[in-house]
């Protein structure tokens, strides 16, 4: 509540002057200043304009249009396509905070996700920026998409999600004050300044929403689209979003948001909306306007009706199929201009090419590449806020370390002293395929289970120009390799100490890597995995997938035993390198006679039976390691291709 007071009470006229100015010299100042109703006692009037972001750079106003959208998806294979949007058209205004609204399943996500790029495939018709084509990397350095679920580092607090996202997103040649002066400012007037410290898992829902917005706004994009901002808050917080918004939007910001039903005093906020229903619009001007529309069309609002509520009614078909029909011949589908307070003076798409020249995006296009700054720095940002976030982490750090403990200790006791006895050979190799299993399944599925949250964070920040996905894949594995090292280490001198293996240096270290490396090659297998399918799906495939590595390892059914047809699979299954690899380590190295203090017969007393029955050869180490470390090469890269391919295909 009292950010909210403070959003629309702390205000001056520094920034706001500034886009005003720009404004009115083109001519389109009676778009800009919409009257707001006095009935809405929350909403700011011109004199409570809110108070500028002072310390961010000002640059051009944004002027869309969009010709005959559409989108059309697949419905499956051999189940043919669904047109979601037809050929709708629209122009939105800069200085002007639009709300899309319309039932649910009307296309108001899809709309916004088309006109944001966000949505590429299966897309037709063409959208203006300031009276040019679209061009999609000049728009996504002006623009930002803020998805409705809050995509936030929740291990971060609030200083540092803006922190790491001003050094992610603002030029290297600032310094620590002037972007800390950057997010100073941000933060006070979204009203978080209070709740720098408090972690983003923990900040309520409004909260969360205005720090996805702040995080956005470090580089003052001119374009925000934000889907469905007031869903899942309170009315207070509601108000406080769209107010925020409409302070943002009035500083010469083109705001465009989708929303559901909004209240009588919300919906006075906005000042211009877009209805959609079924694909198609129904209506597109001043949001005062609505009213006088829909009685022109003959389908008058009620007195004392919502007309948000009206106009969802009538989109929703309530007052009969011929209504929509009729309000989207009227509107020309999205084409009549003419419900736009001032709609004489719009500038047409030729003189606002005139007005924004070409020249004029020479310094936009050369001020940086498709990110804000170079991967070296995304890098090292990257690699930060990883390590801060796995410091903090229950599951992935703490949890992880728990978990080789706990399981070194339980092996160890179960298998104590089967390391050193004769009369415990199988006991031993039972031991170290258990190992084996336990190097697979854990750092597997702790990655599967924890990637997918990851990915829908990915996909906001990349698509948002945060940085790429090589600098963000590098700086993942870079994070992870310690973490994955302590606790592969503590793990093996535990279960190597109590169950008494041979104590010696260049066996504990074969040992150690063979452990590692099936450690990093299980972990590319989950990222894999984790970054194609969801945690479900994930979580049923990757050990289903896992069973074919287990029956080729050479456990069940020793190598010599399989039968020809099906001896390709040991070469493919990791596990196999990785029991081969222990044999070696323990087995092999001219392994002396083995103690058999315990039992009266004592079969492999000698580890050359042992290593021939179970049919390994104990020379093979140095294969064994560079097969394994080809196949985490292939995975790893493998799953830098599938990322990829899934940033581009969920678009
Ligand atoms: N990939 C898809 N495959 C099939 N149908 C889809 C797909 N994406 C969207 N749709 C359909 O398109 C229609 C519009 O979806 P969209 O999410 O844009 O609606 P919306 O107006 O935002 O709805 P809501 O307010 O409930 O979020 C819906 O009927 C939806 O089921």
């Amino acid at each position: 509540m009292l950010a909210g007071v403070q959003i629309v009470e702390n205000q001056s006229v520094s920034y706001k002057s500034e886009g005003t100015e720009n404004m009115e010299g083109d001519g389109r100042s009676s778009l800009s200043t919409p009257s707001i109703p006095s009935h809405s006692s929350k909403c700011p009037t011109p004199s409570q304009e809110p108070r500028g972001l002072s310390r961010v750079p000002n640059r051009e106003p944004v002027d869309i249009q969009f010709n005959n959208i559409t989108c059309t998806v697949s419905l499956g294979i051999n189940k043919g396509t669904k047109e979601i949007l037809h050929s709708v058209n629209g122009r939105l205004r800069p200085k002007q905070l639009i709300a899309i609204m319309g039932p649910s399943g009307a296309g108001k996500s899809t709309l916004l996700d088309v006109l944001s790029g966000y949505r590429i495939s299966g897309v037709g018709g063409s959208i203006f920026i300031n009276g040019r084509d679209r061009n999609m990397k000049r728009f996504k350095k002006m623009s930002c998409y803020i998805q409705q679920d809050d995509r936030l580092q929740g291990l971060l607090t609030v200083s540092e999600n803006m922190a790491l996202a001003a050094d992610l997103k603002l030029p290297t040649k600032l310094d620590k004050y002037e972007k800390g002066e950057v997010i100073e400012d941000i933060l006070t007037n979204l009203g978080l300044y209070e709740h720098m410290h408090t972690r983003g898992a923990q900040l309520s829902g409004g909260q969360r929403k205005r720090l996805s917005i702040a995080l956005e706004l470090i580089n003052n994009p001119l374009v925000m689209f934000l889907d469905e901002p007031t869903t899942g808050l309170d009315s207070s917080s509601c108000t406080q979003v769209v107010q925020l918004c409409q302070s943002l939007a009035h500083q010469g910001r083109t705001i465009v948001c989708t929303v559901h039903q909004p209240s009588a005093s919300l919906f006075a906020v906005f000042d211009a909306v877009y209805v959609l229903a079924s694909g198609h619009c129904l209506y597109q001007g001043t949001t005062k306007n609505l009213v006088p529309y829909v009685e022109e069309a003959g389908i008058p609002c009620p007195i004392y009706h919502n007309p948000a509520d009206y106009v969802i009614e009538i989109a929703s078909g309530e007052y009969g199929e011929d209504k929509l029909e009729l309000l989207t011949t009227k509107i020309d589908n999205g084409k009549a201009l003419n419900w736009y307070d001032g709609h004489e003076t719009l500038p047409t798409m030729e003189s606002l090419r005139k007005l924004y020249p070409l020249s004029a995006m020479k310094e936009l296009d050369e001020s940086s590449g498709s990110e804000e700054t170079s991967q070296a720095n995304q890098r090292s940002v990257l690699i930060r806020r990883g390590f801060l976030k796995a410091k903090r982490d229950a599951t992935m750090t703490h949890l992880r370390i728990m978990v080789n403990v706990v399981v070194g200790i339980m092996l160890g006791t179960l298998f104590i002293n089967a390391g050193n006895e004769g009369s415990r050979v199988l006991d031993n190799y039972n031991l170290l395929f258990a190992i084996l299993m336990h190097h697979m399944m854990s750092p597997m599925m702790l990655t599967i289970l924890t990637f997918p949250s990851e990915m829908s964070i990915l996909l906001k920040e990349h698509f948002n120009r945060w940085y790429s996905l090589g600098s963000y894949y590098v700086s993942v594995t870079i994070v992870d390799l310690p973490i994955s090292i302590f606790s592969c280490a503590i793990f093996s001198v535990i279960v190597y100490i109590m169950s008494s293996q041979p104590l010696e240096i260049t066996r504990f270290a074969m040992f150690f890597t063979i452990s590692l490396l099936t450690v990093l090659v299980a972990q590319s297998f989950g990222l894999m995995v984790g970054a194609v399918f969801n945690v479900v799906n994930g979580t049923f495939l990757g050990p289903t997938l896992s069973v074919p590595m287990m029956m080729f390892a050479g456990f069940g059914v020793t190598l010599r035993d399989l039968p020809p047809y099906l001896y390709w699979g040991s070469y493919v299954s990791y596990l196999r390198y990785g029991l081969e690899g222990y044999i070696s380590a323990i087995y092999g190295l001219n392994r002396q006679t083995l103690a058999c203090d315990e039992a009266e017969y004592c079969h492999y007393k000698h580890p050359k039976v042992f290593l021939k029955d179970v049919a390994m050869d104990p020379n093979m180490f140095w294969w064994d390691t560079a097969a394994l470390t080809t196949i985490l090469l292939v995975l790893r890269t493998a799953a830098f291709l599938l990322l990829r391919w899934k940033l581009s295909a969920v678009r």
